[in-house]
């Protein structure tokens, strides 16, 4: 059973690379984890461990390691790309034709800047040949390499590709949902960590469950707005990918996006607390883009405009929560309104 399922290579090997390339060799999957640097994957190799991104998770010993790109993509079948968005088309660049009639799933919750991009755009530029999937939702990697029960999203409008993807990750820890709408699924998993930056915030600078609430459910109806606008579901915000991974990014200390916030909220620039993170928090680079997006599209977003102008307009926080605190009081739920301009197709 476990010898018939298809090899499958993870590049990037960082704590969500590391982490799903484990899983699946906890699945009896043949998994080569790719990362760029020589001494990691030794000590990887050598030790079961990536000591850097994920200290303390015992490996599964049958998780092979390399550094060689293209010898990690021969003879597989599927490919998850675990790689910052910053990097992503330059890793794609080197290795679109070697993609061809593969099955790629990116993970990475970001956007690129020019084109407001998503990374399986990108996919489809530099690979147009092969067959593309996103895989987001809820899913803090260090809980899902301890074990905790989890589920994700797998979106494309290839089906077979998602019972593909069902087949080699899903387990007694890990459920895969489907879904066609891929670019709701991949819009979710990057803007729900701008929220987080502000939940993280937020809560450093002892506000209550209340505004946590609060900024979580409007920050749930900003995102969908701005989705709706852009022409994705808006019943995918209402699951796993939209408020299932709003709520855990806003609400969990492991995520380093609401670590930023925080430090922020302790008073560190934005260049100290993302240097003390030392991991990638994607949500200061959309927060840029999206800021950018919503003005020429005139979507109305003021968290997201808030938060732009503490970080990159130098405008007091004290002044923009009062901005914010004192706007027109519109409406509570807006989801009729979004489902009254949105076919039903794609979820
Ligand atoms: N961590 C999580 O809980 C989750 C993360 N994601 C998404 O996954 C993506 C990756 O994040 P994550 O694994 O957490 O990031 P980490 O910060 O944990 O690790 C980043 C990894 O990317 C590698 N990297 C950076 N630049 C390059 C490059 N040019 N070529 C090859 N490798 C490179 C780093 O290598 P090096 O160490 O050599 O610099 C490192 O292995 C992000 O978009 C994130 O939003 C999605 C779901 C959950
Ligand atoms: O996407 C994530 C959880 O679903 C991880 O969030 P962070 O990148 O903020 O850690």
């Amino acid at each position: 059973m476990t010898d018939q399922k298809v090899p499958v290579a993870v590049l990037g090997g960082g704590s969500f690379g590391t982490t799903l390339a484990n899983l699946l060799a906890c699945n009896g999957v043949p998994v080569t984890l790719w990362l760029r640097d020589q001494q990691v994957a030794d000590a990887i190799s050598r030790e079961h461990e990536n000591s850097r991104y994920l200290p303390g998770i015992k490996l599964d010993e049958r998780l092979r390691v390399s550094t060689d790109l293209m010898a990690t993509l021969a003879n597989v079948e599927l490919v998850f790309l675990a790689i910052p968005s910053s990097a992503f088309r330059t890793v794609l660049q080197q290795i679109g034709p070697a993609l061809a009639g593969k099955g790629v799933i990116s993970t990475t919750k970001g956007i690129e800047q020019p084109g407001f991009l998503m990374m399986s755009d990108i996919v489809e530029q530099e690979a147009p040949d092969a067959r593309v999937a996103v895989l987001s939702g809820p899913n803090l990697a260090k809980e899902m390499a301890a074990g905790a029960l989890t589920a994700t999203v797998v979106a494309s409008d290839d089906e077979a590709l998602c019972r593909e993807v069902q087949e080699v990750l899903g387990s007694r820890s890990l459920r895969v949902y489907a879904s066609q709408d891929r670019y709701g699924v991949e819009l979710g998993g990057a803007l729900k960590n701008v929220y987080a930056i502000i939940s993280g915030m937020a809560a450093s600078m002892g506000m209550g469950e209340n505004t946590r609430s609060m900024l979580i459910t409007r920050a749930l109806a900003e995102m969908t707005r701005f989705a709706v606008h852009m022409g994705a579901n808006p019943l995918t915000f209402l699951g796993l990918a939209g408020v299932g991974d709003l709520i855990v990014t806003c609400m969990s200390p492991q995520s380093r996006n609401y670590q930023v916030g925080h430090a922020l909220g302790q008073g560190l620039s934005l260049e100290e607390s993302v240097a003390r993170l030392g991991q990638v928090a994607e949500g200061v680079n959309t927060l840029k883009v999206l800021k950018q997006k919503a003005d020429e599209e005139g979507v109305y977003m003021p968290l997201v405009s808030g938060l732009h102008a503490i970080l990159f307009e130098q405008q007091p926080l004290p002044q923009v929560i009062g901005k914010l605190m004192s706007a027109e009081q519109k409406h509570d739920v807006e989801f009729a309104a979004f489902m009254a301009c949105t076919p039903l197709e794609g979820v």
